[in-house]
Protein backbone atom coordinates (compact mmCIF):
# COMPACT_ATOMS: atom_id res chain seq x y z
CA UNK A 1 0.00 0.00 0.00
CA UNK A 2 2.91 2.50 0.42
CA UNK A 3 3.31 2.38 -3.41
CA UNK A 4 -0.37 4.08 -3.32
CA UNK A 5 0.43 6.76 -0.57
CA UNK A 6 0.65 9.69 -3.16
CA UNK A 7 -2.05 8.76 -5.04
CA UNK A 8 -4.41 8.14 -2.07
CA UNK A 9 -3.81 11.53 -0.44
CA UNK A 10 -4.51 12.87 -3.98
CA UNK A 11 -7.42 11.34 -4.18
CA UNK A 12 -8.60 12.43 -0.52
CA UNK A 13 -7.89 15.91 -1.69
CA UNK A 14 -11.41 15.35 -3.79
CA UNK A 15 -13.16 14.76 -0.38
CA UNK A 16 -16.48 16.14 -0.91
CA UNK A 17 -17.19 14.37 -4.37
CA UNK A 18 -15.81 11.21 -2.94
CA UNK A 19 -18.32 11.91 0.33
CA UNK A 20 -21.16 12.34 -2.25
CA UNK A 21 -20.43 9.40 -4.28
CA UNK A 22 -20.50 6.62 -1.36
CA UNK A 23 -23.16 7.98 0.33
CA UNK A 24 -25.16 7.55 -3.13
CA UNK A 25 -23.54 4.54 -3.35
CA UNK A 26 -24.84 3.45 -0.09
CA UNK A 27 -28.61 4.93 -0.87
CA UNK A 28 -27.89 2.83 -4.50
CA UNK A 29 -27.12 -0.57 -2.73
CA UNK A 30 -29.52 0.22 0.04
CA UNK A 31 -32.64 0.77 -2.06
CA UNK A 32 -31.43 -2.46 -3.82
CA UNK A 33 -31.43 -4.23 -0.58
CA UNK A 34 -35.13 -2.70 0.54
CA UNK A 35 -36.62 -3.64 -2.96
CA UNK A 36 -35.52 -7.09 -2.76
CA UNK A 37 -36.44 -7.54 0.99
CA UNK A 38 -39.79 -5.79 0.15
CA UNK A 39 -40.36 -8.28 -2.63
CA UNK A 40 -39.71 -10.98 -0.33
CA UNK A 41 -41.87 -9.70 2.28
CA UNK A 42 -44.59 -9.02 -0.24
CA UNK A 43 -44.76 -12.17 -1.42
CA UNK A 44 -44.80 -13.61 1.94
CA UNK A 45 -47.95 -11.43 2.99
CA UNK A 46 -49.62 -12.58 -0.24
CA UNK A 47 -49.80 -15.50 0.38
CA UNK A 48 -50.02 -15.34 3.89
CA UNK A 49 -52.94 -12.37 4.36
CA UNK A 50 -53.72 -11.30 0.89
CA UNK A 51 -54.76 -8.07 2.15
CA UNK A 52 -55.40 -5.43 -0.62
CA UNK A 53 -54.21 -2.72 1.13
CA UNK A 54 -51.18 -3.85 2.06
CA UNK A 55 -50.74 -4.98 -1.07
CA UNK A 56 -50.91 -2.11 -3.08
CA UNK A 57 -48.64 0.06 -0.70
CA UNK A 58 -46.13 -2.69 -0.78
CA UNK A 59 -46.40 -2.80 -4.40
CA UNK A 60 -45.67 0.82 -5.19
CA UNK A 61 -42.76 1.09 -1.84
CA UNK A 62 -41.10 -1.38 -4.51
CA UNK A 63 -41.89 1.25 -7.43
CA UNK A 64 -40.34 3.64 -5.37
CA UNK A 65 -37.26 1.67 -4.19
CA UNK A 66 -36.58 0.69 -7.95
CA UNK A 67 -36.89 4.41 -8.86
CA UNK A 68 -34.91 6.05 -5.59
CA UNK A 69 -31.95 2.96 -6.59
CA UNK A 70 -31.65 4.43 -10.15
CA UNK A 71 -31.10 7.79 -9.40
CA UNK A 72 -28.56 6.80 -6.53
CA UNK A 73 -26.93 5.02 -8.76
CA UNK A 74 -26.68 7.72 -11.22
CA UNK A 75 -25.25 10.18 -8.68
CA UNK A 76 -22.78 7.53 -7.67
CA UNK A 77 -21.36 7.25 -11.18
CA UNK A 78 -21.91 11.05 -11.42
CA UNK A 79 -19.62 12.15 -8.22
CA UNK A 80 -17.33 9.41 -7.98
CA UNK A 81 -16.20 9.78 -11.90
CA UNK A 82 -15.77 13.33 -11.27
CA UNK A 83 -13.56 12.68 -8.31
CA UNK A 84 -11.65 10.23 -10.28
CA UNK A 85 -11.20 12.60 -13.47
CA UNK A 86 -9.75 15.70 -11.37
CA UNK A 87 -7.64 13.45 -9.29
CA UNK A 88 -6.20 12.33 -12.57
CA UNK A 89 -5.32 15.82 -13.50
CA UNK A 90 -4.08 16.72 -10.18
CA UNK A 91 -1.77 13.41 -10.76
CA UNK A 92 -0.60 14.93 -14.15
CA UNK A 93 0.15 18.11 -13.06
CA UNK A 94 2.04 17.08 -9.70
CA UNK A 95 3.98 14.29 -11.83
CA UNK A 96 4.88 17.05 -13.93
CA UNK A 97 5.74 19.61 -11.78
CA UNK A 98 8.39 17.32 -10.32
CA UNK A 99 9.20 15.56 -14.07
CA UNK A 100 10.39 18.78 -15.82
CA UNK A 101 13.34 19.65 -13.26
CA UNK A 102 14.73 16.44 -14.21
CA UNK A 103 14.82 17.04 -17.99
CA UNK A 104 16.90 16.53 -19.88
CA UNK A 105 19.28 14.26 -17.67
CA UNK A 106 15.87 11.88 -17.55
CA UNK A 107 16.93 10.67 -21.06
CA UNK A 108 19.78 9.41 -20.14
CA UNK A 109 17.95 6.41 -17.86
CA UNK A 110 14.57 6.69 -20.33
CA UNK A 111 14.18 6.12 -24.09
CA UNK A 112 11.47 9.52 -24.49
CA UNK A 113 9.32 7.37 -26.74
CA UNK A 114 8.94 4.64 -23.79
CA UNK A 115 9.17 7.45 -21.43
CA UNK A 116 5.56 8.98 -22.51
CA UNK A 117 3.53 5.92 -23.06
CA UNK A 118 5.10 4.40 -19.88
CA UNK A 119 3.69 7.34 -18.22
CA UNK A 120 0.39 7.95 -20.24
CA UNK A 121 -0.52 4.23 -19.47
CA UNK A 122 0.30 4.30 -15.69
CA UNK A 123 -1.64 7.77 -15.63
CA UNK A 124 -4.86 5.78 -16.85
CA UNK A 125 -3.97 2.78 -15.33
CA UNK A 126 -4.84 4.78 -12.14
CA UNK A 127 -8.09 6.20 -12.90
CA UNK A 128 -8.81 2.67 -11.91
CA UNK A 129 -7.25 3.51 -7.90
CA UNK A 130 -10.65 4.99 -6.61
CA UNK A 131 -13.61 3.92 -8.74
CA UNK A 132 -12.51 -0.18 -8.13
CA UNK A 133 -10.14 -0.41 -5.23
CA UNK A 134 -11.01 2.45 -3.04
CA UNK A 135 -14.66 3.08 -2.88
CA UNK A 136 -16.46 -0.74 -4.19
CA UNK A 137 -15.48 -2.24 -0.46
CA UNK A 138 -16.56 1.03 1.60
CA UNK A 139 -19.70 1.15 -0.06
CA UNK A 140 -20.30 -2.51 0.30
CA UNK A 141 -19.13 -2.93 3.73
CA UNK A 142 -21.49 -0.19 4.21
CA UNK A 143 -24.73 -1.72 3.29
CA UNK A 144 -23.41 -5.03 4.20
CA UNK A 145 -23.63 -3.43 8.11
CA UNK A 146 -26.92 -1.53 7.24
CA UNK A 147 -28.41 -4.91 6.50
CA UNK A 148 -26.78 -6.29 9.50
CA UNK A 149 -28.37 -4.08 11.77
CA UNK A 150 -31.65 -4.60 9.98
CA UNK A 151 -31.87 -8.24 10.00
CA UNK A 152 -30.90 -8.04 13.89
CA UNK A 153 -34.04 -6.68 14.42
CA UNK A 154 -35.76 -10.29 13.59
CA UNK A 155 -32.84 -12.67 14.39
CA UNK A 156 -29.71 -12.64 15.66
CA UNK A 157 -27.90 -15.28 14.64
CA UNK A 158 -29.32 -14.22 11.09
CA UNK A 159 -27.36 -11.34 11.06
CA UNK A 160 -24.27 -12.71 12.52
CA UNK A 161 -24.07 -14.94 9.35
CA UNK A 162 -24.69 -12.07 7.43
CA UNK A 163 -22.06 -10.31 9.11
CA UNK A 164 -19.50 -13.21 8.88
CA UNK A 165 -20.24 -13.47 5.08
CA UNK A 166 -19.86 -9.67 4.72
CA UNK A 167 -16.19 -10.11 6.53
CA UNK A 168 -15.24 -13.01 4.21
CA UNK A 169 -16.45 -11.19 1.60
CA UNK A 170 -15.36 -7.43 1.60
CA UNK A 171 -12.16 -8.20 3.91
CA UNK A 172 -10.78 -11.54 3.88
CA UNK A 173 -11.35 -12.81 0.03
CA UNK A 174 -9.99 -9.36 -1.45
CA UNK A 175 -6.63 -9.17 0.51
CA UNK A 176 -6.24 -13.13 -0.21
CA UNK A 177 -6.41 -12.76 -3.88
CA UNK A 178 -4.64 -9.55 -3.82
CA UNK A 179 -1.48 -11.12 -2.27
CA UNK A 180 -1.98 -14.30 -4.52
CA UNK A 181 -2.15 -12.15 -7.15
CA UNK A 182 0.79 -10.03 -6.71
CA UNK A 183 3.68 -12.26 -9.21
CA UNK A 184 0.89 -13.28 -11.53
CA UNK A 185 -0.38 -9.64 -13.05
CA UNK A 186 4.07 -9.16 -12.79
CA UNK A 187 4.40 -11.70 -15.22
CA UNK A 188 1.50 -10.22 -17.86
CA UNK A 189 3.14 -7.20 -16.97
CA UNK A 190 6.77 -8.22 -18.26
CA UNK A 191 5.20 -9.82 -21.27
CA UNK A 192 3.03 -7.41 -22.32
CA UNK A 193 6.18 -4.45 -21.89
CA UNK A 194 8.93 -7.03 -23.90
CA UNK A 195 5.88 -7.21 -26.49
CA UNK A 196 5.43 -4.18 -26.80
CA UNK A 197 9.10 -3.17 -27.18
CA UNK A 198 9.87 -5.44 -29.76
CA UNK A 199 6.90 -4.89 -32.18
CA UNK A 200 8.81 -1.14 -31.47
CA UNK A 201 11.60 -2.02 -32.81
CA UNK A 202 10.22 -4.43 -35.67
CA UNK A 203 8.83 -1.43 -36.90
CA UNK A 204 11.75 0.80 -36.54
CA UNK A 205 13.93 -1.92 -37.66
CA UNK A 206 11.44 -2.94 -40.62
CA UNK A 207 13.49 -1.52 -43.48
CA UNK A 208 16.83 -2.62 -42.29
CA UNK A 209 15.40 -6.41 -41.68
CA UNK A 210 13.93 -6.47 -45.11
CA UNK A 211 17.21 -5.67 -46.93
CA UNK A 212 19.10 -8.12 -44.45
CA UNK A 213 16.04 -10.64 -44.99
CA UNK A 214 15.72 -11.08 -41.89
CA UNK A 215 12.46 -9.95 -41.47
CA UNK A 216 11.26 -13.84 -41.46
CA UNK A 217 12.91 -14.61 -38.11
CA UNK A 218 12.25 -11.58 -36.72
CA UNK A 219 8.71 -12.16 -37.15
CA UNK A 220 8.61 -15.57 -35.64
CA UNK A 221 10.20 -13.88 -32.42
CA UNK A 222 7.64 -11.42 -32.31
CA UNK A 223 4.90 -14.11 -32.62
CA UNK A 224 6.80 -16.23 -29.81
CA UNK A 225 6.12 -13.01 -27.93
CA UNK A 226 2.92 -12.65 -28.75
CA UNK A 227 1.88 -16.08 -27.84
CA UNK A 228 3.43 -15.31 -24.32
CA UNK A 229 1.81 -11.97 -23.90
CA UNK A 230 -1.49 -14.62 -24.73
CA UNK A 231 -0.72 -16.89 -22.18
CA UNK A 232 -0.19 -14.44 -19.75
CA UNK A 233 -3.26 -12.61 -20.13
CA UNK A 234 -5.48 -16.14 -20.45
CA UNK A 235 -4.17 -17.58 -17.04
CA UNK A 236 -4.84 -13.95 -16.14
CA UNK A 237 -8.18 -13.96 -17.22
CA UNK A 238 -9.15 -17.43 -16.10
CA UNK A 239 -7.99 -16.16 -11.83
CA UNK A 240 -10.24 -12.92 -12.48
CA UNK A 241 -13.20 -15.27 -13.16
CA UNK A 242 -11.84 -18.09 -10.60
CA UNK A 243 -12.39 -14.97 -7.91
CA UNK A 244 -15.33 -13.84 -9.15
CA UNK A 245 -16.81 -17.83 -9.30
CA UNK A 246 -15.77 -17.58 -5.38
CA UNK A 247 -17.05 -14.46 -4.58
CA UNK A 248 -20.46 -15.26 -5.67
CA UNK A 249 -20.30 -18.74 -3.82
CA UNK A 250 -19.62 -17.06 -0.84
CA UNK A 251 -22.63 -15.05 -1.33
CA UNK A 252 -24.85 -17.80 -1.98
CA UNK A 253 -23.83 -19.82 0.74
CA UNK A 254 -24.74 -16.86 3.18
CA UNK A 255 -28.13 -16.87 1.64
CA UNK A 256 -28.25 -20.73 1.53
CA UNK A 257 -27.28 -20.53 5.89
CA UNK A 258 -29.71 -17.60 6.45
CA UNK A 259 -32.63 -19.23 4.47
CA UNK A 260 -31.77 -22.73 6.56
CA UNK A 261 -31.33 -20.66 9.98
CA UNK A 262 -34.21 -18.51 9.28
CA UNK A 263 -36.44 -22.07 8.53
CA UNK A 264 -34.89 -23.83 11.69
CA UNK A 265 -36.26 -20.06 13.62
CA UNK A 266 -39.65 -20.24 12.09
CA UNK A 267 -40.20 -23.99 12.92
CA UNK A 268 -39.38 -23.51 16.64
CA UNK A 269 -41.30 -20.67 16.39
CA UNK A 270 -38.65 -17.77 17.13
CA UNK A 271 -38.75 -16.11 13.76
CA UNK A 272 -42.24 -15.20 11.90
CA UNK A 273 -42.44 -16.86 8.54
CA UNK A 274 -43.78 -13.99 7.76
CA UNK A 275 -39.92 -12.42 7.28
CA UNK A 276 -38.24 -15.70 5.96
CA UNK A 277 -38.68 -14.43 2.47
CA UNK A 278 -37.64 -10.91 3.25
CA UNK A 279 -34.42 -12.12 4.88
CA UNK A 280 -33.23 -14.00 2.61
CA UNK A 281 -33.89 -11.71 -0.47
CA UNK A 282 -32.11 -8.76 1.58
CA UNK A 283 -29.44 -10.90 1.85
CA UNK A 284 -29.64 -11.90 -1.34
CA UNK A 285 -29.58 -7.69 -2.51
CA UNK A 286 -26.87 -7.41 0.18
CA UNK A 287 -24.23 -9.17 -0.95
CA UNK A 288 -24.96 -8.24 -4.74
CA UNK A 289 -23.19 -4.73 -3.70
CA UNK A 290 -20.19 -7.29 -3.27
CA UNK A 291 -19.50 -7.93 -7.14
CA UNK A 292 -17.37 -5.38 -8.46
CA UNK A 293 -14.63 -6.58 -5.20
CA UNK A 294 -14.36 -9.60 -7.75
CA UNK A 295 -11.81 -7.35 -9.83
CA UNK A 296 -10.38 -5.38 -6.85
CA UNK A 297 -7.10 -7.65 -6.68
CA UNK A 298 -6.45 -7.22 -10.34
CA UNK A 299 -7.02 -3.38 -10.28
CA UNK A 300 -5.20 -3.11 -6.91
CA UNK A 301 -2.44 -4.71 -8.05
CA UNK A 302 -2.27 -2.40 -11.21
CA UNK A 303 -2.74 0.84 -9.26
CA UNK A 304 -0.08 -0.11 -7.01
CA UNK A 305 2.34 -1.04 -9.80
CA UNK A 306 1.73 2.01 -11.84
CA UNK A 307 1.89 4.44 -8.85
CA UNK A 308 5.48 2.45 -8.41
CA UNK A 309 6.62 2.95 -11.73
CA UNK A 310 5.44 6.56 -12.01
CA UNK A 311 7.22 7.09 -8.94
CA UNK A 312 10.44 5.37 -9.82
CA UNK A 313 10.64 7.69 -12.95
CA UNK A 314 10.70 10.88 -10.58
CA UNK A 315 12.16 9.56 -7.13
CA UNK A 316 15.31 11.52 -7.69
CA UNK A 317 16.30 14.69 -6.23
CA UNK A 318 15.66 17.71 -8.41
CA UNK A 319 18.61 20.00 -9.17
CA UNK A 320 17.79 22.63 -6.67
CA UNK A 321 21.14 24.66 -6.65
CA UNK A 322 21.10 28.07 -7.29
CA UNK A 323 24.40 29.82 -8.18
CA UNK A 324 24.71 31.12 -11.45
CA UNK A 325 28.09 30.83 -13.82
CA UNK A 326 30.43 33.97 -13.49
CA UNK A 327 30.07 36.85 -15.47
CA UNK A 328 32.88 36.93 -18.44
CA UNK A 329 34.22 34.22 -20.17
CA UNK A 330 35.11 32.11 -17.69
CA UNK A 331 38.24 28.99 -18.25
CA UNK A 332 36.98 25.41 -17.05
CA UNK A 333 38.95 23.13 -14.57
CA UNK A 334 38.09 19.57 -14.72
CA UNK A 335 39.18 17.65 -11.47
CA UNK A 336 39.56 13.70 -11.45
CA UNK A 337 36.22 13.27 -13.14
CA UNK A 338 34.45 9.62 -13.12
CA UNK A 339 31.16 8.57 -14.44
CA UNK A 340 29.23 5.79 -15.48
CA UNK A 341 25.74 5.77 -17.08
CA UNK A 342 22.85 4.20 -14.54
CA UNK A 343 22.80 1.08 -16.65
CA UNK A 344 26.02 0.28 -17.46
CA UNK A 345 28.38 -0.60 -14.69
CA UNK A 346 31.49 0.28 -16.60
CA UNK A 347 32.85 3.86 -15.80
CA UNK A 348 32.21 5.81 -19.76
CA UNK A 349 34.82 8.42 -17.54
CA UNK A 350 38.01 7.62 -15.23
CA UNK A 351 39.86 10.20 -13.55
CA UNK A 352 39.54 13.08 -16.26
CA UNK A 353 41.34 16.29 -15.50
CA UNK A 354 42.20 19.99 -17.45
CA UNK A 355 42.11 22.70 -17.66
CA UNK A 356 40.72 25.14 -20.73
CA UNK A 357 41.49 28.37 -20.54
CA UNK A 358 39.25 31.09 -21.17
CA UNK A 359 39.38 32.42 -24.81
CA UNK A 360 40.94 28.79 -26.38
CA UNK A 361 40.28 26.40 -28.30
CA UNK A 362 40.05 22.90 -27.53
CA UNK A 363 39.21 19.68 -29.53
CA UNK A 364 38.14 16.22 -28.00
CA UNK A 365 38.84 13.66 -30.10
CA UNK A 366 39.45 9.82 -29.76
CA UNK A 367 37.57 6.73 -31.26
CA UNK A 368 33.86 6.24 -30.95
CA UNK A 369 32.90 5.37 -27.76
CA UNK A 370 35.60 6.93 -25.73
CA UNK A 371 33.40 9.47 -23.80
CA UNK A 372 33.93 12.33 -25.55
CA UNK A 373 29.78 13.01 -25.50
CA UNK A 374 29.90 12.29 -21.94
CA UNK A 375 32.61 14.37 -21.40
CA UNK A 376 30.45 17.32 -23.04
CA UNK A 377 27.00 16.27 -21.36
CA UNK A 378 28.78 16.96 -17.58
CA UNK A 379 30.45 20.19 -18.73
CA UNK A 380 26.57 21.46 -19.54
CA UNK A 381 25.62 19.61 -16.34
CA UNK A 382 22.93 17.33 -17.98
CA UNK A 383 24.46 14.68 -15.75
CA UNK A 384 26.78 14.64 -12.70
CA UNK A 385 29.81 12.83 -11.85
CA UNK A 386 30.19 10.17 -9.52
CA UNK A 387 33.16 11.68 -8.16
CA UNK A 388 35.19 14.37 -8.98
CA UNK A 389 34.69 18.21 -9.73
CA UNK A 390 33.84 20.91 -12.88
CA UNK A 391 34.87 24.34 -11.77
CA UNK A 392 33.83 27.32 -14.06
CA UNK A 393 35.15 30.91 -13.62
CA UNK A 394 36.47 29.24 -10.29
CA UNK A 395 32.41 28.19 -9.31
CA UNK A 396 32.04 24.90 -9.04
CA UNK A 397 29.38 23.47 -11.63
CA UNK A 398 27.99 21.70 -9.09
CA UNK A 399 26.59 24.64 -6.94
CA UNK A 400 25.31 26.14 -10.61
CA UNK A 401 21.67 26.36 -11.88
CA UNK A 402 22.09 24.24 -15.51
CA UNK A 403 19.59 26.80 -16.76
CA UNK A 404 22.34 29.47 -15.83
CA UNK A 405 24.68 27.49 -17.93
CA UNK A 406 22.59 26.65 -20.86
CA UNK A 407 21.89 30.54 -21.11
CA UNK A 408 25.17 31.45 -21.48
CA UNK A 409 26.53 28.74 -24.22
CA UNK A 410 26.25 28.13 -27.89
CA UNK A 411 25.57 24.12 -27.84
CA UNK A 412 25.03 21.91 -30.94
CA UNK A 413 24.89 18.50 -30.24
CA UNK A 414 24.90 15.33 -32.17
CA UNK A 415 21.22 14.85 -32.37
CA UNK A 416 19.38 18.52 -32.80
CA UNK A 417 15.33 18.20 -32.85
CA UNK A 418 13.55 20.40 -35.79
CA UNK A 419 9.99 21.31 -35.64
CA UNK A 420 7.55 21.23 -37.94
CA UNK A 421 7.41 24.90 -38.98
CA UNK A 422 9.31 26.97 -41.13
CA UNK A 423 13.02 27.68 -40.98
CA UNK A 424 12.37 30.93 -39.20
CA UNK A 425 10.51 29.43 -36.28
CA UNK A 426 13.32 26.40 -35.93
CA UNK A 427 16.00 29.10 -35.85
CA UNK A 428 13.82 31.42 -33.37
CA UNK A 429 14.27 29.03 -30.86
CA UNK A 430 18.06 29.81 -30.41
CA UNK A 431 16.83 33.80 -30.16
CA UNK A 432 13.19 35.25 -29.67
CA UNK A 433 14.09 38.59 -30.40
CA UNK A 434 16.16 37.90 -33.47
CA UNK A 435 15.11 39.74 -36.83
CA UNK A 436 15.19 38.40 -40.14
CA UNK A 437 18.37 40.07 -40.77
CA UNK A 438 19.87 38.16 -38.22
CA UNK A 439 18.52 35.31 -39.43
CA UNK A 440 19.44 35.54 -42.98
CA UNK A 441 23.19 36.18 -42.21
CA UNK A 442 23.50 32.99 -39.80
CA UNK A 443 22.24 30.86 -42.20
CA UNK A 444 25.03 32.70 -44.23
CA UNK A 445 27.29 31.66 -41.93
CA UNK A 446 26.47 28.20 -41.94
CA UNK A 447 26.64 28.23 -45.82
CA UNK A 448 23.18 27.97 -45.96
CA UNK A 449 21.79 31.54 -47.79
CA UNK A 450 19.83 29.97 -50.56
CA UNK A 451 17.41 28.84 -48.38
CA UNK A 452 14.23 31.30 -47.19
CA UNK A 453 13.40 32.28 -44.08
CA UNK A 454 9.75 30.67 -45.30
CA UNK A 455 10.53 27.40 -46.28
CA UNK A 456 8.87 24.66 -44.13
CA UNK A 457 10.27 22.75 -42.39
CA UNK A 458 8.63 19.05 -42.03
CA UNK A 459 8.62 17.12 -38.45
CA UNK A 460 11.88 15.79 -36.96
CA UNK A 461 13.20 18.21 -40.15
CA UNK A 462 12.06 15.35 -42.69
CA UNK A 463 12.71 17.40 -45.61
CA UNK A 464 16.55 18.51 -44.74
CA UNK A 465 19.67 16.49 -44.90
CA UNK A 466 21.87 15.50 -42.52
CA UNK A 467 24.36 18.02 -43.49
CA UNK A 468 21.53 20.78 -43.84
CA UNK A 469 20.37 19.85 -40.13
CA UNK A 470 23.26 20.19 -38.89
CA UNK A 471 24.13 23.56 -40.42
CA UNK A 472 20.90 25.18 -39.05
CA UNK A 473 21.61 23.84 -35.51
CA UNK A 474 24.84 25.36 -36.29
CA UNK A 475 23.29 28.46 -37.19
CA UNK A 476 20.51 28.83 -34.19
CA UNK A 477 23.82 28.94 -32.33
CA UNK A 478 25.19 31.81 -34.32
CA UNK A 479 22.18 33.69 -33.63
CA UNK A 480 22.29 32.73 -29.76
CA UNK A 481 25.58 34.42 -30.02
CA UNK A 482 27.27 33.75 -26.57
CA UNK A 483 30.84 33.43 -26.27
CA UNK A 484 31.29 29.94 -24.95
CA UNK A 485 31.29 26.93 -27.28
CA UNK A 486 30.70 23.60 -27.20
CA UNK A 487 29.95 21.69 -30.27
CA UNK A 488 29.51 17.71 -30.38
CA UNK A 489 30.66 16.92 -34.19
CA UNK A 490 28.88 19.29 -35.69
CA UNK A 491 29.64 19.03 -39.10
CA UNK A 492 29.85 14.92 -38.95
CA UNK A 493 27.65 15.27 -42.15
CA UNK A 494 28.96 17.94 -43.98
CA UNK A 495 31.41 17.75 -46.43
CA UNK A 496 35.00 18.48 -45.87
CA UNK A 497 35.36 22.13 -47.45
CA UNK A 498 32.25 23.47 -46.37
CA UNK A 499 32.63 22.13 -43.03
CA UNK A 500 36.71 23.53 -42.94
CA UNK A 501 35.22 27.05 -44.15
CA UNK A 502 32.51 27.26 -41.32
CA UNK A 503 35.18 26.78 -39.06
CA UNK A 504 37.34 29.48 -40.32
CA UNK A 505 34.36 31.91 -40.15
CA UNK A 506 33.70 31.08 -36.44
CA UNK A 507 37.36 31.29 -35.67
CA UNK A 508 38.21 34.70 -37.18
CA UNK A 509 35.02 36.07 -36.66
CA UNK A 510 35.36 35.16 -33.13
CA UNK A 511 38.88 34.98 -32.19
CA UNK A 512 38.15 35.66 -28.29
CA UNK A 513 35.88 33.24 -27.82
CA UNK A 514 36.06 30.06 -26.05
CA UNK A 515 35.30 26.48 -28.13
CA UNK A 516 34.80 22.58 -26.86
CA UNK A 517 34.75 20.68 -30.48
CA UNK A 518 34.40 17.15 -30.66
CA UNK A 519 35.80 16.41 -34.06
CA UNK A 520 36.44 12.72 -35.79
CA UNK A 521 38.17 14.59 -38.36
CA UNK A 522 42.04 15.38 -37.32
CA UNK A 523 42.08 17.65 -40.37
CA UNK A 524 42.62 21.49 -39.17
CA UNK A 525 43.56 20.76 -35.56
CA UNK A 526 46.79 23.08 -36.23
CA UNK A 527 44.54 26.00 -35.26
CA UNK A 528 43.28 24.27 -32.06
CA UNK A 529 45.04 25.43 -28.61
CA UNK A 530 44.74 21.83 -27.06
CA UNK A 531 43.55 19.24 -27.66
CA UNK A 532 42.46 16.12 -25.30
CA UNK A 533 42.91 12.58 -26.30
CA UNK A 534 40.54 10.16 -24.93
CA UNK A 535 40.38 6.42 -25.18
CA UNK A 536 37.84 4.01 -23.06
CA UNK A 537 37.09 6.71 -21.03
CA UNK A 538 40.60 7.53 -20.18
CA UNK A 539 42.59 11.16 -20.59
CA UNK A 540 45.71 9.35 -22.79
CA UNK A 541 47.03 12.73 -23.98
CA UNK A 542 46.77 16.29 -24.07
CA UNK A 543 48.47 19.12 -25.36
CA UNK A 544 48.88 21.38 -28.85
CA UNK A 545 49.00 19.51 -32.14
CA UNK A 546 53.01 20.11 -32.22
CA UNK A 547 53.32 18.82 -28.93
CA UNK A 548 51.21 15.69 -29.64
CA UNK A 549 52.97 15.06 -33.37
CA UNK A 550 56.38 15.25 -31.57
CA UNK A 551 55.12 12.95 -28.66
CA UNK A 552 54.73 10.53 -31.60
CA UNK A 553 51.97 8.74 -29.41
CA UNK A 554 48.39 7.69 -29.66
CA UNK A 555 47.39 10.98 -31.31
CA UNK A 556 50.21 10.69 -34.04
CA UNK A 557 49.23 7.03 -34.68
CA UNK A 558 45.50 7.94 -35.42
CA UNK A 559 46.90 11.37 -37.72
CA UNK A 560 49.09 9.03 -39.40
CA UNK A 561 46.62 5.84 -39.99
CA UNK A 562 43.85 9.23 -41.37
CA UNK A 563 46.73 9.97 -43.58
CA UNK A 564 47.39 6.43 -45.36
CA UNK A 565 43.52 6.03 -46.05
CA UNK A 566 43.60 9.58 -47.74
CA UNK A 567 46.43 9.25 -49.46
N1 LIG B 1 22.70 6.61 -22.33
C1 LIG B 1 23.67 5.72 -22.17
N2 LIG B 1 23.50 4.66 -21.37
C2 LIG B 1 24.48 3.76 -21.17
N3 LIG B 1 25.69 3.83 -21.74
C3 LIG B 1 25.94 4.86 -22.56
C4 LIG B 1 24.95 5.85 -22.83
N4 LIG B 1 25.48 6.75 -23.68
C5 LIG B 1 26.75 6.33 -23.93
N5 LIG B 1 27.01 5.20 -23.26
C6 LIG B 1 28.29 4.46 -23.25
O1 LIG B 1 29.29 5.33 -22.74
C7 LIG B 1 30.49 5.18 -23.49
C8 LIG B 1 30.93 6.55 -24.02
O2 LIG B 1 29.94 7.02 -24.90
P1 LIG B 1 30.06 8.42 -25.63
O3 LIG B 1 28.78 8.67 -26.36
O4 LIG B 1 30.49 9.43 -24.64
O5 LIG B 1 31.27 8.14 -26.66
P2 LIG B 1 31.79 9.05 -27.82
O6 LIG B 1 33.26 9.06 -27.68
O7 LIG B 1 31.10 10.37 -27.84
O8 LIG B 1 31.37 8.19 -29.09
P3 LIG B 1 31.02 8.69 -30.58
O9 LIG B 1 32.29 9.28 -31.14
O10 LIG B 1 30.63 7.45 -31.28
O11 LIG B 1 29.92 9.70 -30.48
C9 LIG B 1 30.19 4.20 -24.60
O12 LIG B 1 30.75 2.95 -24.22
C10 LIG B 1 28.69 4.09 -24.65
O13 LIG B 1 28.29 2.78 -24.93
Amino acid sequence: MSDLKDVFWLTLKEKRDIALAVLFGFLAGLAGVALLGASGYLISKAALTAQMTTLVVMAATLKLFGFAAAIARYGERLFSHRATFTMLGHLRGNFFERLAPLAPGIFQRHKSGDLLSRIVGDVESLQNFLLRVLYPPIVAGLVLLATVFFTSFYSLPVAFVILGGAIFSVVILPIFFAYRRRNKAHTTRVSRGEFASASTEFLYGFRDLKIHLALDQKSEDLRAQARRYEQAQQREGLEENRVQSINALFAFLTSFLVLALGAYFVSIGELSGLFLAMLVMVSLGAFENTGPLAALPAYFEESRIAARRLEEVVDRSPDDSTGVMPEGLPDIVADDLCYHYPSDGRLALENISFHLPAGSKTAIVGPSGSGKSTLLLLLLKVIEPDTGSVHIGGSELATMKPESLWQRMNVVLQDNHFFAGTIESNLRIANEQAGPDQMLQALELVHLGHVELSAPVLEKGRNLSGGEKQRLAMARAFLKSERLWLLDEPFSSVDGLTAQAIYRELFTGRPEDSFVIISHDLAGLEAIDQILVLENGRLIENGTYKELMKRRGYFYGLKKIEEEIFV
